[in-house]
């Protein structure tokens, strides 16, 4: 069998916990197969950049890379976070088109190229991963790397228009033609992806997941939508709830039910929206005053980015409004939390939570809305409140879909989850708990590999 190198900048090394669900995604699938993982070491060093840093634990090898702090501000906090995270997630007002950090986000990724290539033999397959890296691929070809080489996107893919108001967009899109695979969480991801081509790369639309450039090359591109360890979920939520954490919390509930939130705190995450809509449902649903305590865990993410700081300040001051406008002295109607918690605490929690909120404005996939399905106990399952505009919402029909930016819609959709009778919450939960089982994190891996391993090379 082929090695498997997985490169990402963010790399879960042993005993570190993984905060985002692209470190928990590709661990729990390396964890399966063994191989090489090569990324960034997630430290910021006042010397050169590219100093590798070793170590092997249970069938995986991890190499990673130093990089400089001025490496680190234009490529990680600048091109990537401040550039590249808003395009790709429909935000042009927050797009910053500096072209300092364009190089600098250039300069890195021929750094990651220039380290990897001698670390690869022919027959490995190389899977790539994530925004931060898109001109790879196409660097390791110029180097001479002649292995199969697929790519995956775990954000949205923008339109074509969108995406074409990046300065020098056709060089950087246009990397993604040096894989031969390309794959997207959704099916409209990809077929965002496949117009962009047409558009803006003059290829032809192959087939329903093909595409033919104009020298002639091929390129496959497919919806690939990530999964869960569904089952090791299920178990560690049955179990987490004699942990003292998960304890604690259902005695301060105080009966009241729980509605919980889980999400870096990114404003792709629609919280401020959430914070309102929940308010609005607080105004419009008075006689269901003290019957719901909503608990909000937003640990700090890219807190060195300006837009990520504005957001911490600004959440600070709805929280305190709407406690200060609903709360009685016996009872406070939001928790906000910006502590990281281990992710088995988390499956702990949300079984205890009667409602699940996951209201992203946009966002990839979203595993902790598949997370919360997972962990729910099946004779008593809650109720996931869902956005339309999360990856997620394409697999877990049996959500409340709604639309984040609708507050009265939210609002009323709180209010509903809360009344909903347990035969409905059952036949939802089913609905929705088959798909993760079955697409689970396993499923996502060999699928990909499998596509990648299927291409025809010339
Ligand atoms: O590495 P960070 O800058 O700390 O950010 C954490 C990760 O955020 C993003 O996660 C995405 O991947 C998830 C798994 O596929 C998906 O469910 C979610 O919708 C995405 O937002 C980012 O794409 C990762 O690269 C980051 O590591
Ligand atoms: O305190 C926390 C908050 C989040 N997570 C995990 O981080 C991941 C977040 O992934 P998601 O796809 O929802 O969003 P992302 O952060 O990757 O955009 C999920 O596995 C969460 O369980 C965690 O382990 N501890």
């Amino acid at each position: 069998m082929s090695r498997l190198v997985v490169v990402s900048n963010r790399v879960a090394l042993p005993g570190e916990s993984a905060a985002g669900g692209l470190a928990v995604g590709l661990q729990a699938a390396l964890a399966a197969r063994g191989g090489l993982w090569f990324g960034w070491s997630g430290k910021s060093v006042r010397e050169d950049s590219g100093a590798l840093h070793e170590q092997t634990e249970r069938g995986i090898r991890y190499v990673t890379l130093d990089l400089s702090r001025q490496d680190v501000a234009a490529y990680y906090n600048g091109f990537s976070n401040r550039t590249l995270w808003p395009l790709l997630h429909f935000r042009l007002d927050l797009v910053d088109y500096a072209r300092e950090t364009r190089v600098g986000y250039r300069r890195v990724n021929a750094l990651f190229a220039e380290r990897l290539a001698p670390l690869l033999r022919d027959d490995d397959t190389v899977w790539i991963h994530d925004y931060h890296l898109i001109p790879l691929a196409a660097m390791l070809r110029e180097r001479g790397i002649r292995c199969r080489i697929g790519f995956f996107l775990h954000v949205p893919m923008p339109s074509a228009d969108i995406a074409a108001s990046l300065p020098d967009h056709a060089l950087l899109f246009g990397a993604l033609y040096a894989h031969d695979l390309v794959g997207f969480q959704t099916r409209r991801d990809a077929e965002r992806f496949r117009s962009y081509a047409r558009l803006f790369g003059g290829a032809t639309l192959v087939g329903e997941d093909g595409l033919r450039l104009a020298d002639g090359r091929s390129v496959r591109v497919g919806a690939f939508p990530i999964g869960i360890d569904a089952r090791r979920i299920a178990s560690q939520a049955a179990a987490a709830v004699s942990k003292p954490a998960v304890r604690q919390l259902q005695a301060s509930m105080g009966g009241r039910e729980l509605a919980i939130g889980v999400d870096r705190l990114d404003y792709s995450k629609g919280l401020p929206e959430r914070f309102r809509g929940f308010a609005r449902y607080l105004e419009r649903y008075p006689d269901d005053r003290g019957r719901m305590t909503f608990l909000q865990i937003a640990p700090v993410s890219r807190g060195e980015v300006q837009e990520y700081r504005l957001l911490r300040d600004q959440l600070e001051g709805i929280a305190g409004h709407i406690n200060g406008t609903h709360a009685d002295p016996e009872w406070t109607p939001l928790r906000y939390v910006n502590r990281n918690f281990a992710h088995a605490t988390l499956t702990g929690f949300y079984r205890l939570a009667a409602i699940g909120v996951v209201t992203p404005l946009r966002d990839g996939m979203n595993l902790v809305a598949k997370e919360y399905v997972a962990s729910q106990d099946p004779e008593n399952p809650g109720v996931l409140l869902l956005s339309m505009f999360a990856g997620a919402a394409a697999e877990l029909e049996g959500a409340l879909l709604v639309n984040p930016y609708d507050l009265d819609g939210v609002a009323d959709a709180f209010a509903r989850a809360a009344a909903m009778p347990l035969a409905e919450r059952r036949e939802r939960w089913q609905s929705m708990m088959e798909p993760v089982a079955r697409h689970d994190i396993h499923a996502w891996c060999e699928d990909f590999l499998a596509a990648l391993r299927a291409v025809p090379r010339s």
